[in-house]
């Protein structure tokens, strides 16, 4: 019989992590948290990080929960739905995989309420964006259970069509990944120009901060602040005339296009 509380993930790595972080610290007992996990290693980091024993394979357990996540690398969902199928049918699925689509999900578990999320790696801090989608056989009830889940790690965006999830995915959930490579490159410059690696870390990191809170507290869009920024003939004006040269802006549109391809891809079993 399902315990409305108990939440199993299928999946204990990094973004399981994030989740079962936040439902920690809004107060969600270990005896209500199932985990998935075959890797060792993997077990050993969520019962030190968030004292929840973890299981290495399914068992009779998960027929316990009331809402499953699925939160395994795309390419493992079918081997891993296998496994659970069984157990799980009773529950509103979650999951957290790039591409597979809520139909793949259905048809897998043998549950039509499935409500699909994109989260990123900031819900590690709290400060995380998810994007969500629900078949409509999910109610306002249960999507209310999937927000007040996700909300320790951030804010929440419901989309109606499904096809924008892949969007969000190249947009937001890989998303940090962009920033971070840019924030490595301001410090290699940094490192080129003499300065300490605490010193470019220091500067890059706060200028990326508050350039941040200035753009989501300003009425004026990013192109305007990046305006008041660049002086005539200034220092602005010679590193954005040699970003526009080497076609940095258009290169990042191509780079989240291609993110949303692989998205698509990886939905068609690719
Ligand atoms: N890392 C990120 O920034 C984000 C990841 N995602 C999605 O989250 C999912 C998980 O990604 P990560 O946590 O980064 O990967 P991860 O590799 O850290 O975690 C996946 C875990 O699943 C386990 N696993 C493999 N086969 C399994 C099976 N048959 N049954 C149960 N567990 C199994 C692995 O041992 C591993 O610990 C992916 O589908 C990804 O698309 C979504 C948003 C952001
Ligand atoms: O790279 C990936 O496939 C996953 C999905 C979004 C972020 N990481």
């Amino acid at each position: 019989m399902p315990s409305p509380t108990t939440i199993a993930f299928i999946g204990g790595g990094n973004m399981a992590g994030a989740l079962i972080g936040g439902l920690r610290r809004s107060g969600q007992a270990v005896e209500h948290i199932l985990v998935i996990e075959p890797w060792a290693e993997q077990r050993e980091r969520l019962a030190q990080q968030h004292g929840v024993t973890a299981l290495p394979a399914a068992d009779a357990s998960l027929a316990r929960a009331a809402l499953v996540v699925w939160a395994v690398k795309p390419q493992s969902f079918a081997e891993a739905a296998a496994a659970c199928a069984a157990q799980v049918g009773g529950a509103l699925q979650l999951s957290v995989m790039a591409g597979i689509r809520s139909e793949t999900i259905a048809a897998a578990t043998g549950s039509q309420r499935v409500v699909r999320a994109m989260p990123n790696t900031p819900a590690l801090i709290g400060q995380g964006i998810a994007g969500l989608y629900a078949r409509p056989q999910v109610s306002d009830d249960e999507r209310a259970h999937v927000e007040a889940l996700l909300a320790p790690t951030g804010q929440t965006l419901w989309v109606d069509r499904e096809d924008d999830l892949d969007s969000v995915t190249a947009l937001s959930g890989s998303g940090p990944a962009y920033v971070f490579l840019f924030i490595e490159s301001m410090m290699e410059a940094a490192r080129r120009m003499g300065l300490s690696d605490a010193q470019g870390r220091a500067l890059a990191l706060r200028t990326f901060a508050g350039a941040t809170e200035l753009a989501m507290r300003s009425e004026d869009p990013p192109a305007v602040l990046r305006e008041r920024v660049t002086s005539k003939g200034g220092t602005t004006f010679a590193a954005l005339e040699s970003m526009r040269a080497d076609g940095v802006g258009e290169a990042i549109v191509r780079a989240v296009l291609a993110a949303q391809t692989r998205a698509a891809e990886l939905g068609r079993g690719g």
